[in-house]
């Protein structure tokens, strides 16, 4: 299959809605007992045996009720429909054995293979297996159902060529992989008012779990830093809620903690051509990287860059600006996020329109306005962010905002030109703060029908 995200399951229903009348796991459990059908996608993937695993031969069965498919040609949580929650964590790793680096991968694919199609991290489940073992999966999302979890992997710049020291000596290729760094996989540059938090920032590898129940995605990541233990260490995380991007047509406008409907003009799953041509890698990204550093990138080819900004909101300053001045900042409306030119929600923005003694309708300082393709080069993102309200700080004001997370295909066209932009002349500057960064190379996905026990996430970056 290729991954389609955006298929529901067998009875038309979107995942959200399957998986708040879903079964729980105990229930798949039963099924996978009772009929391998059930676990047809973790079969496909080849995963080893247990108590709850399908005959290796068995056909693949339709996506089961608030599952989304695990394997497929981009790996999913990219252009699935947004869900409600996110727990990505970023992790350093420990060892520098190539060995050790490729069985964290292994595991890491067949217990997220797992886990998103409901079934527990491990064969045994919490409740079963040695008894004097600790149980092989941690327990608390025992009766929940699958709520639409994926699980998305990627790599940091760090895993092929180290982290240089502040002097700037260069860093350690721990793993022989330099040779295979993708020539966008950059440093990002330090952007004007970046006030980056280096414990918030970077990392060898980074995991990202969205579910529609926070305790769904905080259990894979919580299940998946434990099988780390001895080879990786959890370097950063972050919890987010409220999605604040619509990734398909299907889905509704949300809003930010602005108030303002934030994902209107994002990139769509049902738009394959605009997503083939700004977030997914093609092979003439790897040959022509070959040419540029001599590296090659082919590994990444139906792969993607992930951006994550932790961006601070100061939201007690904003709740004290007037609505119109709220507004000219973003440059749309605050109940329908209509543009300041005219028209509905999804009405293009004019921006040469001009209103009373000649001023832009849409202001030139505006946050559409600049990050407007028409102001970029043409170019556009697959926005997935989520708000995230973190306690508050000793002056009593909350630690909250937008953990920006984009997708694109070269963030040297696609992310870092428009960031810089932005964070010179967005007049909403003035309420955010960059507390937290990172840039990471998504591999493809796991292909279907993979050879049991053989498959695993960023496979051919190794071979
Ligand atoms: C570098 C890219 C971007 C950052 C960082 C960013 C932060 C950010 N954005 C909002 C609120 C809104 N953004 C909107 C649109 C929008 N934003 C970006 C890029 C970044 N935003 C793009 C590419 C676009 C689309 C522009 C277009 O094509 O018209 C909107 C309008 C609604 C929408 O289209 O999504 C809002 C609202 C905040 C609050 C924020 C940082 C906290
Ligand atoms: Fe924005």
């Amino acid at each position: 299959m290729t991954t389609d995200d955006t298929t529901p399951s067998p009875d038309g229903a979107a995942p959200a809605e399957q998986a708040a009348r879903g079964l729980s796991r105990r229930g798949l459990l039963g099924l996978a007992g009772g009929g391998a059908a059930a676990l047809g996608l973790a079969a496909t993937a080849g995963f080893a045996g247990g108590r709850a695993q399908a005959a290796t031969s068995a056909p693949a069965a339709p996506a089961r009720p608030g599952t989304y498919a695990f394997t497929g040609e981009h790996q999913a949580g990219i252009v699935t429909p947004a869900q409600d929650r996110m727990h990505l964590a970023a992790f350093d790793l420990t060892t520098t054995s190539r060995e050790d680096l490729v069985e964290l991968l292994r595991t890491w694919t067949a217990m997220a293979a797992r886990l998103t199609q409901g079934l527990a991290a491990g064969p045994f489940g919490p409740a079963s297996g040695p008894y004097d073992a600790p149980p092989d999966d941690t327990g608390e999302v025992l009766d929940l159902p699958p709520a639409g979890l994926t699980i998305t992997f990627a790599f940091g710049r760090s895993l092929f060529v180290g982290t240089p020291a502040p002097d700037g000596t260069p860093g350690v290729d721990r793993f022989g992989l330099a040779d295979r760094l993708p020539a966008a996989l950059v440093e990002l540059p330090r952007f004007a008012q970046d006030a980056l938090e280096p414990q918030r920032c970077d990392g060898d590898l980074v995991v990202q779990a969205c579910a529609d129940d926070p305790q769904v995605a905080v259990h894979a990541i919580r299940n998946l830093s434990r099988a780390a233990f001895g080879t990786a260490t959890l370097r950063w995380s972050q919890l987010g809620y409220g999605r604040t991007s619509s990734t398909s047509t299907t889905q509704t406008t949300p809003r930010n903690l602005f108030g303002f409907k934030d994902g209107t003009a994002n990139l769509k799953a049902e738009d394959p051509e605009a997503l083939a041509e700004h977030v997914w890698v093609q092979a003439a990204d790897a040959e022509a990287g070959r040419a540029e550093t001599g590296a090659d990138s082919a590994w990444l080819t139906g792969g993607t860059y992930l951006v994550a900004r932790r961006i601070r909101m100061t939201i007690e300053t904003w709740d004290r600006t007037s609505l119109r001045e709220q507004e000219a900042l973003i440059g749309r409306t605050k109940g329908e996020g209509a543009p300041l030119s005219g028209g509905t929600e999804f009405s293009e923005p004019d921006l040469e329109a001009t209103g009373r003694g000649g001023l832009p309708l849409v202001a030139t300082d505006s946050h559409v306005r600049l990050a407007h393709p028409s102001t970029n080069g043409g170019v556009r993102m697959l926005r997935r962010g989520y708000n995230f309200t973190d306690g508050n700080d000793a002056l009593g004001r909350l630690d909250a905002g937008l953990f920006f997370l984009a997708f694109v295909r070269d963030p040297r066209t696609h992310y870092i030109p428009m960031q810089s932009t932005l964070s010179r002349q967005d007049a909403l500057m003035e309420y955010l703060r960059h507390t937290g960064s990172g840039l990471y190379a998504v591999p493809p996905g796991v292909p279907d029908g993979a050879e049991p026990g053989e498959a695993f996430v960023g496979q051919a970056l190794f071979t």
